[in-house]
């Protein structure tokens, strides 16, 4: 059975931040995921996460100014320098979480400009190994065109050849079904094709971007699929809730029990 972790970015949000670890926990959740930590002291997540007894199951690494609208530097070559520094401010809070993966984000870049290509392939290259003496993997997610427009990384299929082409073993791909729904499709084909390159999943009703349980996928149909494919990781629930975040966890009740 799928473990699920709760993304503190975008449910609980009635609560303040660091509140929100104790409404996952309350909500029957083990693992939560966030974007990003970075307002709030790592000991004081790394508190939040353990008198919760809840597992770290991913973060991303600082974007830059998101609210202008930066989505991360790793195919911007002119921000090299930001991107070394922005391994540097996740280590700590990677420390005190205990968490074992994190999303390197693109940026906003043209794929078909070489520059931005050669600059990618460099930073997650540069990222993976700067993490894998701390035991963490580095995990690149397509994200789709509608949401993030220009967003550099919005294609499985470059995504999954860049990982086979430089085999780095903790370079991993962050499959989100919702987005592999709406560029691609067919995404029971691209999971059982692309699991031995995964290292964390997300999930969302498409094309809302709400709670799983009902719209374009069946995803009772994709948990079961996950089990038989083996997927022993987190699923990240990665969606806006409709309501009350606890009004909508219907769809978690038959997994709620076997969270452990
Ligand atoms: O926008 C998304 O899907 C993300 O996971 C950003 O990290």
């Amino acid at each position: 059975m799928p473990r699920f972790a709760a993304n503190l970015s975008m449910m609980f949000t009635e609560v303040p931040f660091l509140d929100r670890f104790d409404a996952a926990a309350n909500a029957g959740f083990t693992a939560v995921e966030f974007l990003f930590p970075y307002d709030h002291p790592a000991d004081a997540v790394g508190e939040r996460l353990k008198r919760n007894g809840l597992t770290q199951a991913l973060f991303n690494l600082p974007p830059g100014n998101w609210d202008a609208g930066e989505k991360g530097f790793a195919a911007l070559p002119e921000r090299f320098d930001d991107l070394k520094r922005s391994l540097d401010t996740a280590l700590p809070y990677a420390k005190a979480t205990g968490v074992k993966r994190l999303h390197l984000m693109a940026g906003i870049a043209d794929r078909s400009n070489a520059k931005a290509v050669e600059q990618f392939y460099k930073s997650v290259a540069w990222a993976a190994e700067f993490f894998a003496p701390h035991d963490l993997d580095v995990v690149i997610e397509p994200i789709n065109s509608r949401n993030v427009p220009g967003y550099f990384l919005n294609d499985f299929l470059f995504a999954r050849d860049l990982i086979n082409e430089l085999k780095i073993p903790n370079l991993k791909l962050q499959f989100d079904i919702y987005h592999c729904q709406i560029i691609h499709g067919d995404v029971t084909m691209r999971l059982r094709e692309m699991m031995p390159i995964t290292g964390h999943v997300q999930i969302a009703s498409i094309p809302s971007r709400n709670e799983p349980d009902g719209e374009e996928l069946n995803y009772p149909f994709l948990f079961t699929e996950l089990d038989r494919l083996g997927y022993g990781g987190f699923v990240g629930c990665e969606y806006n809730p409709r309501g009350k975040t606890v009004d909508g966890l219907g769809w978690f009740k038959p997994y709620a029990g076997a969270q452990s």
